[in-house]
């Protein structure tokens, strides 16, 4: 049986993301814009909390089971900013270019280019879901000052990946997905469903 499932997200790079990662599954997934559902307030300190904000927001407009995603870059010569705030980091939210800007800038000088993406889902099946499944995945890397690649959204012209030798906006969607903190997330997630139909 195909399950209808709202993904709560505006961000067009991560729906798409999320539909190619959910393609083999039993989903039809449904990207919030679609049932006219507006973004909510993301006021949380960590990315579960916003990421179980969005989920239950989403629940509750459309009466359907929702999958959430919170994420961020985390730089490690700045104490892990810009974090929960990567989308908001210059100030207006969703201005990638700005975003991107501001985090070279505040990089400047700095010896330690570590960073990691983080991504937190969250899946309920109800807004008052008292058992939501929750998962939160990283992914190492290097932050770099010259973009390279057109792949990918965000800051993956940035974020480099030593091992690969690539930014991750040079790498094809697929190999992105293998990796990448939101697919390792989502294949944990998948997992629990898994375990928890088999026990249905
Ligand atoms: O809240 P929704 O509607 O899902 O969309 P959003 O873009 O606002 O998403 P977040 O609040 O989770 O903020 C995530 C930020 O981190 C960035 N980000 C997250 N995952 C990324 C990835 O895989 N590649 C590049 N940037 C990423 C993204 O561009 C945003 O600036
Ligand atoms: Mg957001």
């Amino acid at each position: 049986m195909v399950q209808k499932l709202v993904l709560a997200s505006n961000n067009a790079g991560k729906v798409r993301e999320f539909q190619e990662l959910l393609a083999p599954f039993h989903f039809q997934v449904i990207p919030q814009g679609e049932l006219g559902i507006p973004a909510v307030e993301e006021p949380h300190h960590t990315f579960i909390e916003n990421a179980l904000a969005k989920a239950r927001h989403a629940s509750a407009m459309s009466g359907l089971p929702a999958l959430a995603d919170d994420s961020g870059i985390c730089a490690h010569a700045l104490d892990g900013a810009p974090g929960v705030y990567s989308a908001r980091y210059a100030g207006l939210d969703g201005d990638n270019a700005a975003n991107n800007q501001k985090l070279i800038a505040a990089l400047q000088g700095k010896a330690n280019r570590g960073a990691h993406y983080v991504c937190a889902l969250v899946m309920v099946n109800s807004t008052n879901d008292p058992e939501p499944l929750i998962v939160q995945a990283r992914w190492y890397g290097q932050i770099v000052d010259e973009p390279q690649g057109d792949r990918g959204f965000g800051y993956d012209p940035h974020f480099f990946i030593p091992e690969l030798g690539k930014t991750v906006a040079q790498l094809e969607p697929a190999e992105k997905n293998q990796i990448s903190h939101r697919g390792q997330a989502l294949r944990e997630l998948i997992t629990q469903l898994q375990v928890r139909a088999q026990y249905a």
